[in-house]
């Protein structure tokens, strides 16, 4: 990820560089990179130092002590705004964003909304009972329709993304009227009043009226979410303006002073990046009601000043988990410990928790990577946001098969094809690398994917693609350290699958079951897990079914009654080996249905479920 933090780390690293960059003409003397001017004429007036602890700063001497980081440098030598010289410098550092394998979502433009310059009710409402400046209205171009405030987001080149209309008066449930364009692009509000696109701290709240309010307090580059406060969903916008925020410093979140606005300050600093977000507390619930309280700006800018990052402190007590510990014991209503798996003989005994990995084992065709694909679409049907790794799989062939279990159909039509590629886009982003890939990289595009798009669940299948012999086992042992640290840092659970030691293909006995013991590679990698399941395929249970088939076929005495009995009998089991955060181990039988790729956990050849519905006259 390459927001302004790590550019600026990046280019103090090869400040010498930079500077040669930059300042071709100048010369080094002792520490400091030497030139005329930021014009780059050779002379001694323009100092950068380029070694040491200063290194990465720079001033003009002669022209009044003009300064700062490198990338102010890079802005006065090539005259370019904070976000150009942004962009050139990522470039220059080879820092590329990651690539994902679908469309980018497409949106619908607004209407320009009917509308005056506020002049009577919604200019009275906003000065007088929310006490905002008229330089507030106007910045924010804020417009009146009869009683109705239009609150349109207009992007920093000036496109109207997003309106909001919001009525000055209450119904007789006391509530007012607030009504969005539909399938627009969620963004922030407010950008139309941040002219100074070189401004390196923005301030973040939870309503367009509060970011007026922010405004008015002069506070830097205020904005407002556009869904209100709390988790997921709710910061949808993260990903519409994830690039646009990568030039701020410092983000101040400025959320309501209550839970929902605790949890989204908490999901932005975890996908923004804690180190530059700070959590402002505010005497009143928002800025709306400080202003008219009559907070003073002196108060607001130390509110500013005293905010904190949101890193969670090294050092606990047990009184700040109380309310974790009960969660545990009594879960809300509504909530659950994690994603389930699709089988009803396992419900409510198995949960993918955020903040573990979870070890896939097995013999090479078991049918791992079939199992967990299963379980995928039905977490993400339970509401997961899923990152696959797929480095065995090309990405079609990893999508016919998700479409046939997404449909529980062997041959989808076009039409089903298409809704179910649709249902999937909406819920997996597939890092496309087929072959091998370290896991350094593999958790940068992770990273990204989290960040950018909220996702939940990641995938790597499998170990034995990250680039690590077989009997390198440190190097394993530290891959499976790095996810399982990188889960939990992100709170986010990550599946991995890893081939089995034993590959036993004939041997139809109970032992053949993979156990934690059986991983191939070192223990370490089943040790670092907080969850193993094997996944073990009756090899010996299928020839004797396609035996008494093929009795049945040629009309044997007694080869129904056998194939009826053998076909009730599981030709696959998954064994939940180890759950270190749950109560159930054990083993549970499943049927396989060649047709849709699903695994049953009762014999029901038409069983199954239709993630996705198409009207039938489609299908
Ligand atoms: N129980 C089963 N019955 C019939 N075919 C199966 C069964 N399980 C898996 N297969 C088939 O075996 C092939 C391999 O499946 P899958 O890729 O899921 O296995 P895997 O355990 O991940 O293997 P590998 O470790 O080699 O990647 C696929 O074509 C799949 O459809």
């Amino acid at each position: 990820m390459t927001e302004i933090t790590e550019v600026k780390r990046a280019l103090t690293d090869r400040a010498l560089e930079v500077a040669e960059h930059l300042l071709p003409r100048g010369v080094l003397e002792g520490r400091e990179w030497c030139a005329g001017s930021i014009q780059g004429e050779p002379g001694r007036s323009l100092k950068a130092c380029v070694k040491g602890a200063k290194a990465g700063t720079w001033c003009d001497f002669a022209e009044g002590g003009d300064g700062g980081d490198l990338l102010d440098l890079w802005c006065a030598v090539k005259g370019i705004d904070l976000p150009a010289a942004l962009d050139e410098a990522r470039g220059w550092l080879g820092l590329e964003k990651p690539r994902f394998e679908k469309r980018e979502r497409t949106y619908r433009r607004p209407e320009k909304p009917r509308c005056t310059a506020p002049q009577s009710a919604v200019l009275e409402y906003l000065t007088r009972e929310r006490g905002l400046s008229v330089e507030a209205v106007r910045a924010f171009r804020i417009g009146e329709q009869g009683r109705t405030i239009v609150l349109p987001s207009l992007l920093p080149d000036g496109t109207l993304a997003f309106v909001k209309y919001l009525g000055i008066d209450r119904d007789a449930a006391g509530k007012k009227a607030i009504r969005a364009e539909a399938g627009c692009e969620p963004v922030l509000f407010g950008w139309q009043a941040a002219t100074n696109r070189n401004v390196r701290e923005c301030t973040i709240t939870e309503g367009e009226i509060d970011a007026m309010s922010a405004f008015d307090y002069g506070l830097p580059c205020p904005l407002s979410v556009p869904f209100g406060g709390g988790k997921g969903a709710k910061q949808q916008w993260i990903e519409a303006e994830f690039e646009r925020l990568a030039r701020f410093e410092v983000i101040y979140l400025a959320l309501d002073m209550d839970a929902e606005g605790d949890a989204a300050a908490e999901e932005i600093a975890g996908r923004l990046g804690r180190h530059r977000c700070r959590r402002v507390r505010l005497p009143h619930k928002d800025f709306n009601e400080c202003l008219r309280a009559g907070v003073t700006r002196e108060d607001i800018h130390a509110a500013l000043d005293a905010a904190k990052p949101l890193d969670p402190d090294g050092l606990c007590r047990p009184s700040d988990f109380t309310d974790a510990v009960v969660g545990l014991f009594w879960p809300k209503p509504g909530t659950r410990p994690g994603y389930a798996l699709p089988w009803g003989k396992l419900a409510g005994k198995v949960w993918f928790r955020p903040g573990e990995l979870t070890l896939w084992t097995g013999a090479t065709g078991a049918g791992k990577s079939q199992v967990l694909g299963h379980a995928l679409i039905d977490a993400a049907d339970q509401g997961a946001r899923i990152c696959i790794a797929s480095l065995e799989m090309a990405p079609a062939q990893l999508l016919r098969r998700a479409a046939k279990q997404a449909g529980n159909t062997d041959r989808p039509t076009e039409p089903y094809i298409r809704e179910i590629v649709g249902w999937l886009d909406e819920r997996f982003w597939l890092f496309g690398h087929v072959g091998k890939a370290g896991t350094a990289r593999l958790i940068e595009v992770f990273e990204y994917a989290r960040a950018r798009y909220g996702c939940d669940v990641f995938v790597v299948d499998s170990l034995m693609r990250l680039g690590l012999g077989t009997d390198d086992y440190t190097g394993q042992e530290k891959a499976v350290f790095e996810l399982v640290n990188w889960a939990v840092d992100k709170g986010v659970h990550v599946h991995l699958v890893a081939h089995a030691r034993k590959q036993d293909r004939t041997n139809g006995s109970a032992g053949s079951v993979p156990d934690a013991e059986d991983v191939k590679g070192t223990s370490e990698i089943a040790s670092n897990a907080a969850n193993v399941i094997g996944v073990w395929r009756n090899r010996k249970l299928e020839g004797e079914l396609q035996q008494a088939r093929d009795m049945a076929e040629r009309g044997a005495a007694g080869a129904d009654a056998l194939v009826r009995e053998l076909a009730d009998k599981p030709p696959v089991v998954l064994n939940v080996a180890k759950q270190r955060n749950g109560d159930f181990e054990g083993k549970c039988g499943l049927w396989f249905d060649p047709a849709s790729y699903q695994y049953r956990s009762v014999h029901d050849p038409a069983g199954g479920r239709e993630y996705v519905r198409l009207d039938r006259g489609a299908q």
